[in-house]
């Protein structure tokens, strides 16, 4: 239960309502319990009548009376239990609510280095599934741990009230009842969570072959495929029918053990009626009520017990992550300006998880305003720099300077806010074309989302489009080819007009032309911007102010264009190889 002390505060939080529910159920038992007294009184009644103790005119009237009494129990018991349900599982849901909500606005404060050390079904399971588990404790186990304790409590001290020696016997098989039921849920919770597993594997395996379904058609690997499916498919049926074993055991077993008490109150209470040890013939049926009343709250006692250890383990797993602190941190209370000035000194950098050294003392320094163009061989760690200036990740060697104050020691939030950055991957959202672009500046006008796309020189195509602006996109843009995704992606990062442009070799899928039109636009838009450009073309990196070219991390060249296309090494031969393209 330890872990599950971190759900107090929301039971703190909804303690009213708690409350109320609580006494709520309590009534709701208390009246569901004057039925049996009411049906071994009526018996009674008859009984009386029988033996010639009671005239027509009153057993009528009597059994009349108790007959309404009984119907009045029952329609409070009902709104009680209605009632009941409405508080106590309606607290569970706001705290499910709650929940879901903390972990994952948790989970955005995480640094990139926690994704990549989890898998992505891991943290969706956890806010979906681990959450759901740790709702039926909150809300089911703990309604109907109150319902079992008030039945109990009031049946009980009737029943002794009544006959005590019956009690004894009638409650011999529960506790039977609640080990096997506990017992079974275990095993029920145990095969559950292997259909989920083999279900979850079957729906990851299936949207994948949905995604790569091109790729699938065009080696003709379908019925490789299908077979695939065909086994997983297979497999999941038999731990379906496995599962469904052991749950078709749940109520023939609880019928069978409610028989038992059920033979037991007719027995030995029988045989004391006719011993003269209970007086009544009313409370032998009283005593079968009481013991189908009592025979669910028993065996729940089983199945909560299953409930709170799977919510305990759920929310355990859930902890794990909420007991993560992100690796980059701001530090910085107060706003800082950013002016665009960048400067590296000697960084390294290895990725945690890889230990790859990605950069080997790279320093280059940078203007507010000046345009920087990094060219290199892939997996030089191009993309590593820009990463870096975002505070992707946190150098341990060497010092990354914005506008002269380490990166650290600037507000993390305005440093980000003042980046406008373009991945090597355009990643767009299933929305509109126009919602994707105002991504960048939430506040954007329709006008302002125009300016930005031409500027991207995609306006024209999505104008082109039946629906303009607001052509929704697949899940993930697929109705847009490559180049048209990264102008889309391009119109995102210019329309905040940041402080910063990081373009990460973001041209690559736009024709020679376009890609200089676009690049003009950006000179024109962005000219007081400090802009640096990640590319393989000579075309996209002329024009900048600086020039670094990167070998296995370290820096082999820098310069300008006009220097560097005269000095011997990576750029000439890129410069030569990729002028002689242009003239073939
Ligand atoms: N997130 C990451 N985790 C671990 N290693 C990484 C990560 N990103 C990149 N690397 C590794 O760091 C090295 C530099 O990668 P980087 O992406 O910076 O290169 P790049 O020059 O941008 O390459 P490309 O031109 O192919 O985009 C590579 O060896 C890569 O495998």
């Amino acid at each position: 239960m330890k872990a599950l002390k971190h759900l107090n505060k929301y039971f703190y939080k909804y303690r009213y309502r708690l409350i109320v529910g609580i006494l709520i159920t309590i009534v709701a038992k208390i009246f569901a319990l004057f039925t049996p007294r009411l049906i071994g009184k009526s018996i009674n009644i008859i009984e009386a009548y029988i033996e010639g103790d009671l005239p027509l005119s009153l057993a009528k009237s009597s059994l009349l009376t108790t007959i309404l009494l009984i119907l009045g129990a029952a329609i409070v018991a009902g709104l009680f239990t209605f009632l009941m349900r409405q508080t106590i599982i309606n607290v569970s849901r706001y705290i499910e609510y709650d929940l879901k909500n903390e972990v994952y606005k948790h989970y955005q404060v995480l640094s990139l280095s926690f994704y990549k050390a989890n898998r992505t079904g891991d943290l969706m399971n956890r806010i979906s599934e681990d959450v759901g588990k740790v709702r039926m404790y909150a809300g089911p186990a703990i309604m109907y741990t109150i319902n079992t304790i008030t039945l109990f409590t009031v049946a009980l001290t009737q029943m002794i009230s009544t006959a005590p020696e019956l009690t004894l016997y009638t409650m011999l098989p529960l506790p039977v009842l609640s080990f096997v039921i506990y017992k079974l849920s275990r095993l029920i919770n145990l095969r559950s969570k292997i259909v989920q597993e083999s279900l979850s594997g079957l729906s990851s395996f299936t949207q994948e072959q949905f995604s790569g379904i091109s790729v699938i058609k065009s080696y003709t690997i379908e019925s490789s495929v299908n077979s695939e499916f065909e086994t997983l498919s297979s497999e999941n049926r038999q731990k379906q029918i496995d599962l469904a074993k052991v749950q078709a055991l749940f109520f023939p077993l609880m019928i069978l053990l409610i028989g038992v008490s059920n033979l037991l109150v007719i027995y030995i209470g029988g045989k004391q009626y006719i011993d003269g040890q209970i007086e009544n013939i009313g409370t032998i049926a009283e005593f079968i009520i009481y013991v189908n009343m009592l025979t669910w709250p028993v065996a729940t006692v089983g199945w909560v017990t299953s409930i709170v250890q799977q919510a305990e383990a759920s929310q355990k797993r859930i902890n794990e992550f909420l007991d993560q602190e992100p690796e980059i941190k701001n530090t910085v209370e107060e706003e800082t300006k950013i002016k665009g000035k960048i400067e590296f000194q000697n960084v390294t950098f290895t990725y945690p998880d890889t230990n790859i050294t990605a950069l080997n003392g790279v320093s280059f320094k940078l203007e507010a305003g000046e345009k920087l163009a990094i060219l290199g061989m892939t997996g030089s760690g191009k993309s590593t720099i820009l990463d870096l200036i975002g505070r992707l990740y946190d150098t341990e060697q060497g010092t990354i300077k914005i506008d002269d104050k380490p990166i650290t020691e600037v507000n993390l939030f305005n440093l980000r806010e003042s980046i406008g950055y373009v991945p090597q991957d355009a990643f767009l959202f299933s929305d509109s074309i126009k919602n994707n672009i105002k991504f960048g500046k939430e506040d954007a006008t329709d006008d302002e989302v125009i300016e930005a796309a031409k500027n991207a020189k995609v306006h024209k195509n999505i104008i082109g489009f039946k629906k303009g602006y607001d052509t929704v996109l697949g899940e993930r843009g697929i109705t847009l080819s490559g180049g048209q995704k990264q102008r889309v992606s391009i119109a995102r990062a210019i329309i905040k007009s940041p402080e910063i442009l990081l373009l990460d070799d973001c041209l690559s899928a736009v024709d020679t032309e376009t890609e200089e039109k676009i690049l003009k636009n950006l000179e024109r838009i962005s000219s007081d911007k400090t802009t640096i450009i990640v590319s393989h073309r000579i075309s996209s990196a002329k024009n900048a102010d600086k020039i670094i070219v990167l070998d296995n991390g370290k820096i082999i060249q820098s310069g300008t264009h006009q220097t560097l296309k005269k000095t011997e090494g990576y750029y000439k031969d890129l410069y030569l190889k990729q002028r002689s393209e242009k003239e073939m």
